[in-house]
């Protein structure tokens, strides 16, 4: 059947069930710099794009352009409506390809907020409590072989020229794309870095010991604020540019939203489903990197020694595992933990995985593990329930699960942390931390200062300022 034929399929169907239908067309392409694709999107589609690239970059994604929208600035169900929407479309979707790929064809890309019951603020206005869209085009790299999707939202009255047109765009995309040379990053001059009320903080931090001390609550993960003003705006591509250089081991990801962008590098898996096989990682615990081989090496030694990030990380261990087990027939959890390491931090870490049953979904598994120990604390509702209370911050999507998911229900989802949102000239970037009984208020500081070394690195902020 040829691509005529199928957009008169959808339109047919489109009619029958009253609603649009999303078609979807596959091409194996030839390799393409994904930055490239990204920036080939500057001049129509700023706004309109995303980038994601996992640690062992098995799946690379660029998306440009939108052609439907998920969001919502409150919603008390929203995994729920979001995977219900996301299913409607799929059951009468039109997707031409020749090989099931996961992460290729229709797609949905985006995140959620930390905590659904805070009042949103103007900070966070252009992302809301979830964003999630599917893009117009979309470039996945899987496995090192590049796939090209059109995506398109088809009514019973539409013209099907219209997807002609989309067809010679992609190929302009394209073409730029393969030619786009890069130019030298221009300086854009820090002109103020203010870490907001970092005193308060140490305070606020101390009160969560004593409270851990004498409650029930066993865990909270308390998080900080550093605002950034650039002499110019802040583009995108040469921040991904430096992050996918200096943080290779990491999730890169960048997600546009009108004028804003959400952006960082995230060590942290929160959960990769393939089929009906599920991973999830624990992280949680933390030491700076060495300045020398040995150095390094004893700073690791002590973190996988001590007791104070043992505990830390142990809460998150149990947590994530006994999620998983109430969505899984088989989960798998070593005995213990090991190193994880990146360039400016590490920590300890513990893969989970498991076998869960056929009808769990993506955003099932999202909702039970989000947010964990590692984000929020123990018990999960309660800390949830202080850091609303007690941070002066907005989280908005910092410490949430940011991902995708394909029309077969394959994903991944991250967690947003090492992040900054850009705004124009200025950016916010959000650290936060552990606080357990034995925690002390100033190695927390630090250990958070660290924590924003991989974003003000990739920004070109001052980095002696906060170490
Ligand atoms: C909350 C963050 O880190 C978490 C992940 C790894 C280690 C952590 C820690 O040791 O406190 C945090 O739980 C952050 O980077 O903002
Ligand atoms: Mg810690």
């Amino acid at each position: 059947m040829n691509i005529m034929e199928n957009l008169h399929k959808a339109r047919v169907a489109a009619k029958e069930t009253n609603s649009s239908v999303l078609f979807s067309e596959v091409t194996k392409i030839g390799m393409l710099d994904p930055l490239s694709f990204y920036q080939s999107g500057n001049e129509s589609y700023t706004g309109d794009r995303f980038f994601w690239q996992d640690p062992k970059k098995e799946t690379v994604l660029v998306g440009i352009g939108k052609i439907d929208v998920f969001q919502s600035s409150h919603n008390q169900n929203r995994y729920n409506t979001i995977e219900q929407r996301w299913e409607k479309l799929i059951d009468h979707a039109c997707i031409i390809k020749n090989q099931d790929v996961p992460g290729t064809g229709p797609l949905l890309f985006g995140g959620f907020s930390f905590d659904s019951a805070k009042n949103s603020s103007l900070l966070w206005d252009q992302f809301g409590d979830h964003l999630f869209y599917i893009p117009k085009y979309l470039l996945s790299i899987i496995d090192g072989q590049a796939y090209l999707t059109i995506n398109a939202l088809i009514d019973h009255e539409d013209d099907l020229s219209l997807l002609t047109e989309s067809d010679k765009e992609k190929d302009e995309l394209l073409e730029k794309a393969l030619n786009y040379v890069e130019q030298p990053a221009a300086q854009n001059e820090l002109l103020e870095q203010i870490e907001v009320c970092p005193e308060e903080w140490k305070d606020t931090v101390q009160s969560a010991i004593n409270e851990i001390r004498t409650t029930d609550l066993d865990k909270i993960v308390l998080a900080r604020e550093t605002r950034l003003r650039f002499q110019s705006d802040i583009s995108p591509a040469p921040v991904l540019n430096r992050l996918a250089r200096e943080q290779p081991t990491s999730f890169i990801f960048c997600y546009e939203s009108g004028s804003d962008y959400f952006i960082g590098a995230s060590p942290e898996q929160l959960v990769k489903k393939n089929g009906t096989t599920l991973s999830s990682a624990c992280l949680a615990g933390s030491i700076a990197r060495g300045k020398t081989a040995e150095e390094d090496d004893l700073l690791g030694k002590t973190l996988l020694h001590d007791q104070k990030n043992l505990i830390e990380h142990q809460y998150v261990v149990s947590m994530i595992k006994h999620a998983m087990e109430t969505i899984c027939r088989k989960v798998s959890v070593p005995d213990g933990p090991e190193l994880m390491k990146t360039k400016h931090i590490q920590h300890l870490y513990t893969p989970v995985s498991g076998e869960c049953t056929e009808d769990i979904s993506i955003f099932d598994c999202v909702e039970k593990l989000h947010p964990t120990p590692a984000m929020g604390g123990l018990p999960k509702e309660k800390a949830v329930e202080r850091i609303r209370e007690l941070e002066i911050l907005e989280r908005g999507f910092y410490a949430s699960p940011i991902g995708w998911t394909d029309g077969k229900g394959n994903g991944e989802f991250a967690v947003a942390i090492r992040s900054a949102l850009v705004q124009g000239n200025e950016a916010s970037l959000f650290a936060g931390c552990g606080i357990v009984e034995d925690s002390e208020p100033e190695s927390e500081y630090i250990e958070t200062a660290i924590k924003f070394k991989p974003m003000l690195s990739a920004l070109g902020g001052n980095l002696h300022a906060t170490s």
